[in-house]
């Protein structure tokens, strides 16, 4: 039978340690929920003695139906020269209710002569006396052995009496911290296997930083020299260079190590619950973040796809699945025939690598792409353009002329007009609009043009729109290529455009985008 490792997220507590990162308490509860959901062992929320928020999360934390994680309040050992019955910040712990608690204790001797400034046997008292009186109110009580690593280095005898201190007052599991996030995975290795062999019948954890960006490292070692509670973020948010990222840690130990640690089926939630939190905790989203990131299963050189689309296993090191992941094909001037083949064939299932159209749209739009086009993010502007190249297109609508009149200062914030005619099942229609830019205005026009003829354009809202510069040597008379997500509340897609006039840049995205709304709301124009 395979060995249990428990999931110990500290998102709430480590995690809210982050610069930029401020959990609510709707927000902390709403997290608690997903953590569970995905098979948490234990769910490390707060510090009920550092804000009145955490407490009144703690208070709150009871209404939800939770069916794995353990909820665990956090604090340091008693302060010095009193009983941990007199330490109020003991007593906020106690208030919090929780079934379990984390206690953070020093295991550096110079930490405790320097920082705590006391001596090291009060240190020791400090620890045994604390999880004495936790165990005493009946607490499974978590030891966390601050700076354990770089203590056991500087000096072992010492690091190893406050463990045993914790273990004689009667703490459940003991973790060993790399705080400082210095320690390298042979150290780590080592230094683990000495206390699991210290240690038989206790719980031996594992909580590391990712100064080095080793704390995934560190921590998958920790756990191969015996360690069963691994401690960690989400996403790896955290202190200074954050903690160990859980989301890449329970993968790893699961898929690659074959231990048991949440079920396969939470397993294919993990890509959704690490997006999730990261909205929720307001941090952007790393698309290279390993498994579930977007780029995590992207391919883009043309020999990469090709393999990909023979066998998966050529390129992937795990099926996407498994964590909820899903693989992307990118377009782009890297591609081969391979990468475009499968889009082609949901135009025309006849068409295979060697047809002429195949290699006539490769070369196209590796051209396209040579003056500054970039289709792996605008795919709905590529699939117009090889139903266009494919003879399969038939247009929408004619571009007759369009134009633009800024004027500055503006009145009542509206500083630019425009108008638009178009050609539209062979009648001119024109529309015009004003807006406090060109762009809104051109795009305003072009609906207003359009819409007694298809009055589906008017789901379409703009989502976003990005501008960059191509050549930035030639200044004001640069390329730009515009891109602009669009939606209609269903979907999203995004389309692109290029011209040395940023105006007409954007016409040819905002075109495209509308181009695609049609398309797929009918397909009645694409020539059989
Ligand atoms: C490695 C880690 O991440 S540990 C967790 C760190 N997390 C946090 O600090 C977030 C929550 N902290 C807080 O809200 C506040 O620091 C509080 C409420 C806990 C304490 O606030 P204050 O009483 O104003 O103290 P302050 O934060 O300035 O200083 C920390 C004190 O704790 C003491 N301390 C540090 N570690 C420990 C420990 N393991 N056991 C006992 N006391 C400790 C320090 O020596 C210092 O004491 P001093 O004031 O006598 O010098
Ligand atoms: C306990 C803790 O957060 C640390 O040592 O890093």
């Amino acid at each position: 039978m395979s060995r249990r490792v428990i999931a110990y997220d500290s998102t709430l507590r480590d995690g809210a340690q982050a610069q930029g990162v401020s959990f609510s308490v709707e927000d902390k509860l709403k997290i608690v929920q997903r953590l569970d959901e995905l098979g948490i062992g234990y769910v490390e929320a707060g510090n009920p003695g550092s804000n009145p928020k955490d407490l009144e999360f703690f208070t709150r934390v009871g209404e939800l139906n939770l069916r794995h994680a353990k909820i665990i309040a956090f604090g340091s050992t008693r302060r010095i020269g009193i009983t941990a019955a007199e330490d109020k910040n003991l007593q906020s712990l106690l208030s919090a209710n929780t079934q379990a608690v984390a206690i953070f204790g020093k295991s550096w001797d110079y930490q405790v002569t320097d920082i705590l400034r006391t001596s090291l046997q009060e240190n020791l008292a400090m620890i045994g006396d604390t999880i004495a009186y936790l165990k005493a109110q009946g607490k499974e009580v978590v030891f966390d052995a601050e700076h354990f690593y770089d203590g056991y280095k500087a000096n072992a005898e010492y690091a190893l009496q406050t463990l045993q201190a914790a273990a004689d007052a009667g703490a459940d599991v003991l973790v060993l911290c790399d705080t400082n996030g210095g320690t390298f995975p042979d150290e780590i290795f080592a230094i683990t296997k000495t206390v699991v062999a210290r240690y038989p019948l206790l719980q031996i954890g594992i909580h590391c930083h990712n100064d080095c960006d080793m704390a995934v490292a560190n921590s998958v070692a920790a756990i191969q020299a015996g360690a069963v509670q691994v401690q960690g973020t989400m996403n790896g948010i955290g202190e200074r260079c954050g903690n160990a990222n859980l989301v890449s840690i329970i993968p790893n130990v699961q898929l690659k190590l074959g231990f048991e640690c949440i079920s396969g089926a939470q397993l294919a939630e993990l890509t959704a619950a690490a997006r999730f939190v990261s909205e929720v905790a307001n941090v952007a989203f790393n698309d290279k973040a390993p498994y579930v990131g977007y780029d995590a299963f992207s391919h883009k050189g043309g020999m990469h796809i090709d393999a990909v689309n023979k066998n998966p296993k050529s390129y992937e090191h795990i099926s996407p699945n498994a964590v909820g992941n899903e693989r992307h094909i990118l377009v782009s001037e890297v591609a081969g025939r391979g990468a475009i083949l499968s889009k082609l064939q949901q135009i025309d299932p006849t068409l295979t690598k060697e047809s002429e159209a195949a290699i006539k749209i490769l070369e196209h739009l590796k051209a396209l792409e040579h003056e500054g086009y970039q289709f792996e993010s605008a795919e709905s502007s590529f699939e117009l353009l090889m139903q266009k190249l494919l003879g399969k297109f038939q247009p929408f609508f004619t571009l007759k002329q369009y134009s633009v009149d800024i004027h500055e200062p503006s009145a009542d914030g509206m500083n630019s007009s425009v108008t638009v005619h178009l050609i539209v099942e062979g009648q001119e229609s024109g529309g015009s609009a004003q807006a406090d830019g060109p762009v809104d205005a051109l795009d305003q026009a072009m609906r207003n043009a359009l819409a007694p003829f298809y009055p589906a354009i008017q789901d379409i809202k703009l989502v976003d729109y990005k501008v960059r510069v191509l050549d930035s040597n030639l200044a004001t008379a640069a390329k730009v290529r515009v891109m602009i997500e669009s939606t209609d509340q269903q979907t999203n897609w995004t389309t692109i455009g290029v011209s040395t006039d940023i105006i007409q840049a954007s016409w040819l995205a905002l075109k495209d985008a509308v181009e695609y709304k049609l398309l797929n709301a009918g397909k009645t124009r694409v020539v059989a």
